[in-house]
């Protein structure tokens, strides 16, 4: 009797990789986020990217970062992937679920998470770290009981580093 293969991926790789696989099918030019919301017993709940909201055009609708007039840049259009995770699942209760999401969660997406009732937050990205968006993120997970770590990578075929 053969012995097991060794050689899979971790339940992290795993829902990193959905995460990130997710990502890819967001039109930002600049940050594609994805993000996988998984139940306590490794079920997939949803999925989500950054993108428009539905019947919003990605032609039609600017994606630039800078603009005199903010309603010529991208940030007051954008759905967040994590809200987008959250809005997407069409099952009862996020309550005691796990996120995990290519770039740690804006203030904005804090509060969503908090309010559905997510507990923990598994991110790979942080390159905002130090603004005030992602120190206001951390404190209302610290104050709201909502654990987060950084995405251990190991080494691993480019398959899994999407
Ligand atoms: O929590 C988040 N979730 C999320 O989906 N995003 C998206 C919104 C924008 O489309 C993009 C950020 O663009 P940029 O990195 O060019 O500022 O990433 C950004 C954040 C926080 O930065
Ligand atoms: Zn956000």
């Amino acid at each position: 009797m053969a012995n097991k293969r060794e050689d899979y991926i971790s339940w992290d790789e795993y829902f990193m990789g959905v995460a990130k696989l997710s990502g890819l099918r967001s039109k930002d030019p600049n940050t594609q986020v994805g993000c996988c919301i998984v139940s306590q017993d490794n079920k997939i709940l949803s999925m989500g990217y950054n993108g428009l909201p539905s019947g919003c055009s990605d032609d039609e609708f600017p994606w630039q970062r800078e603009g005199e007039d903010p309603l010529n840049t991208k940030y007051v259009y954008t759905v967040h992937s994590e809200l987008n995770a959250i809005l997407n699942y069409r099952g009862g209760s996020l309550e005691g679920a796990k996120l995990y999401v290519s770039l740690f969660p804006c203030n904005e997406c804090a509060k969503a998470i908090i309010q559905s009732g997510i507990k923990e937050v598994i991110y790979d990205s942080n390159k905002y770290d130090g603004t005030t968006s992602v120190q206001a993120s951390m404190r209302m997970f610290d104050a709201a009981g909502v654990r987060y770590h950084a995405y251990h990578r190991t080494e691993r075929t480019v398959m899994i580093e999407l």
